[in-house]
C-alpha cells in the first residue's frame, strides 16, 4: 500500500496533539488533549509525566480511528515538544520519580545563582549558546537529584534517565528500546557543546549529572526506531523542539529569515545557518535542527509568557469569558488610556532575562475598565516582541523583511494589527497555521523519503494575510516608551522572597 500520511504528535505546554498531513502539508485531522498544569509554589509549574504520555498516546490513537486510516498509509511519526521541560525516570521500570519541571519553572533561580557568582557565565554561554538560567533543563535535573529521596544514589548507579518531552515520548512509543534526543533538544539543556555537538563534561561536573542519564543525541531528520503501539509497524523519522519545528514548517531555510510563534509564550527564531551567532543583548544561540549531515544555528528570543496572559485573563481575572473574545472586548476601546500590563508572572526571559521579576499592572486610574486591561494584556504580547526583534536586528546586523507568524494567539486580528504598528514591519500569516507539527511533519518526511528535500518543501508555503503599519510612527514609539518604563517597576521584585541558597 503506497504511504500517504506523516503523523505529527505535538506536546506543547498546555496540550498533546497529533495531528495528520497528506503530501501537501495540509492538516487533514487533528485531536488535542489538555493537561493539569500544577503550581506547587509560587513561581513553580510541574507535569504529570504519565499524563502528558497518556494523552498524547489517546490523541494519537484516536487520530488513526476516527480518520479510520490504515497505520500502513503513515509514512513516519514526527515529533516535536515543549523544550526544556525535564523528566527524569527509572531505567528499568520506565517510572518517572518525579513531576516534570516545566521550562517555565522558577525553583532552580537559586541554582543559576550560584554557577553566576562562580563566574561560569561566559562559559556557559560559549559552549552552550545560552545564559544562565533556570529555564533550561540542567539545573532541573540537578534540583531532581538533589531533592527527590533516593534520588542520586540510583543516578550514581546508574539506573535513572533523562529526557525532554522527545525523549520520554520516543521512550515510550518504543517501549523503553530507544533513549535519544535531537541536537534541537540537546541545545536546551544548558548542558551540550552546541559547536563539538557533544555533552559537556565540565557542566555536567559543575551540576553533578552522571552522563549515563543522558540520552545519545541524534539529527533532528532520523529514523529512531518504530512503533507497535498503534497497529501496525510505523517509522519514528523527527525530532525536533517546537521552536525549531515552527522555524522550519515556516520554511525559514535561508539565513535571516525569522518566525514567531505566539503560542503560551513567544518565540522569536532567525535561521543564521551554519554560522552560530552570539548575541550582546540577550538572545540565544541554538541549533535550528540537525539535516542531511550537518547542523543549522537560529539566534532566539524567548518570551515566557504571551497567549497565557490571555489565560490569565480568562481563568485567574474572569476578565473574559473565551481567549478569542480578547479581540472584541479591546477593540471597543481606542487605546488602554495608559494602562500596562507586564506580564512577567515567571519572571521576564530576553532581552531582561530576570528569574526574579514579577508581573504588574501600571497606570490605572478611576476610568480604567475591563477593556482598557484586555487591551494592555494584548499590547503586552506585541511590546516584548519588539524587545526582541529589536536585540535581534542589533546583534544580527539586518533589518527583518518581514515576520513569519503562527500559534494559537495569531487568530487574533487585533494582536497582529498592533504587532505591525508598534514594530513597523510587515507581519505575515500563512496559509498553514500548524506550523509547529507541520515542521516535525516535514523532517520525518525527509528522513523516510516521503519529500526528496527541503526545495520541494518550501514550494508548499503561502501567506495568507499581511499587516502593515497604520499608526504613525512617532506614535508607536511614544507608547513604547511607556512600556520601557512599566517592565522597570517589575525587575527584581521577587527577590526576597525567594531563598536563593537552593
Ligand atoms: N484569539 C486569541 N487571541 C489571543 N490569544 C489567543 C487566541 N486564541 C488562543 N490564544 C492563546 O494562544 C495560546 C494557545 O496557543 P497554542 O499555539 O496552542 O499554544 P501552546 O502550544 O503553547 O500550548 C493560549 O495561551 C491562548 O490563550
Ligand atoms: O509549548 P509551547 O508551544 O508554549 O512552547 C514552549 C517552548 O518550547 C519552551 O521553550
Amino acid at each position: 500500500m503506497k504511504e500517504k500520511y506523516i503523523l505529527s504528535l505535538d506536546q506543547g505546554t498546555t496540550t498533546s496533539r497529533a495531528i495528520l498531513f497528506d503530501h501537501s502539508g495540509t492538516a487533514l485531522y487533528q485531536e488535542n488533549r489538555a493537561f493539569a498544569q500544577h503550581y506547587p509554589e509560587p513561581g513553580w509549574v510541574e507535569h504529570d509525566p504519565l499524563e502528558i504520555w497518556s494523552t498524547q498516546l489517546e490523541v494519537t490513537r484516536e487520530v488513526i480511528t476516527k480518520t479510520g486510516i490504515d497505520t500502513a498509509e503513515i509514512a513516519a511519526i514526527g515529533i516535536t515538544n515543549q523544550r526544556e521541560t525535564t523528566v527524569v525516570w527509572e531505567r528499568s521500570t520506565g517510572k518517572p520519580i518525579a513531576n516534570a519541571i516545566v521550562w517555565q519553572c522558577r525553583r532552580t533561580a537559586g541554582i543559576c545563582d550560584q554557577l553566576k557568582n562562580k563566574g561560569l557565565e561566559a562559559m556557559v554561554r560559549e559552549k552552550t549558546g545560552l545564559l544562565i538560567d533556570a529555564y533550561f533543563s540542567g539545573t532541573k535535573i540537578a534540583w531532581i537529584l538533589e531533592h527527590v529521596p533516593g534520588a542520586r544514589a540510583k543516578a550514581d548507579a546508574g539506573e535513572l534517565l533523562f529526557g525532554t518531552i522527545d525523549s520520554w515520548l520516543i521512550w515510550n512509543l518504543t517501549d523503553g528500546r530507544v533513549h535519544v534526543t535531537d541536537y534541537s533538544n540537546a541545545a536546551r539543556t544548558m548542558l551540550f557543546n552546541i559547536h563539538t555537538l557533544k555533552w559537556d563534561d565540565d557542566l555536567l561536573a559543575e551540576l553533578s549529572i552522571p552522563i549515563s542519564m543522558l540520552p545519545d543525541v541524534r539529527p533532528s531528520s532520523e529514523v529512531y526506531g518504530t512503533t507497535t503501539l498503534l497497529g501496525g509497524e510505523i517509522p519514528i523519522g523527527a525530532s525536533a523542539g517546537d521552536q525549531q519545528a515552527a522555524l522550519f514548517g515556516q520554511c525559514c531555510f535561508q539565513e535571516g529569515m525569522v518566525k514567531n510563534t505566539y503560542g503560551t509564550g513567544c518565540f522569536l527564531l532567525m535561521n543564521t545557518g551554519e554560522r552560530p551567532v552570539s548575541s550582546e543583548h540577550g538572545l540565544l544561540t541554538t541549533i535550528a535542527w540537525g539535516l542531511h549531515g550537518r547542523v543549522e544555528y537560529a539566534l532566539e528570543g524567548s518570551i515566557f509568557i504571551a497567549g497565557a496572559v490571555v489565560q490569565w485573563l480568562r481563568d485567574e481575572l474572569g476578565l473574559i469569558q473565551s481567549a478569542s473574545e480578547s479581540e472584541a472586548v479591546a477593540k471597543t476601546v481606542e487605546n488602554t488610556n495608559g494602562v500596562y500590563v507586564v506580564p512577567a508572572f515567571t519572571g521576564l526571559g530576553t532581552p531582561y532575562w530576570d528569574s526574579y521579576a514579577r508581573g504588574t499592572i501600571v497606570g490605572l486610574t478611576r476610568g480604567s475598565n475591563r477593556a482598557h486591561i484586555v487591551r494592555a494584556a494584548l499590547e503586552a504580547i506585541a511590546y516584548q516582541t519588539k524587545d526582541v526583534v529589536a536585540s535581534m536586528e542589533h546583534d544580527a546586523g539586518i533589518k527583518l523583511a518581514e515576520l513569519r507568524v503562527d500559534g494559537g494567539a495569531v487568530m487574533n486580528d487585533f494582536l497582529m494589527q498592533f504587532q505591525a504598528d508598534i514594530l513597523g514591519r510587515k507581519v505575515v500569516r500563512p496559509q498553514i497555521k500548524e506550523t509547529t507539527a507541520l515542521g516535525a511533519a516535514y523532517l520525518a518526511g525527509l528522513a523516510v523519503g516521503f519529500y526528496e528535500n527541503v526545495d520541494e518543501i518550501k514550494r508548499s508555503w503561502k501567506g495568507d494575510q499581511t499587516f502593515t503599519r497604520v499608526m504613525s510612527e512617532e506614535a508607536s514609539q511614544s507608547i513604547y516608551q511607556g512600556w520601557k518604563k512599566a517592565v522597570g517597576t517589575t525587575k527584581g521584585w521577587a527577590l526576597d522572597e525567594c531563598d536563593t541558597s537552593q
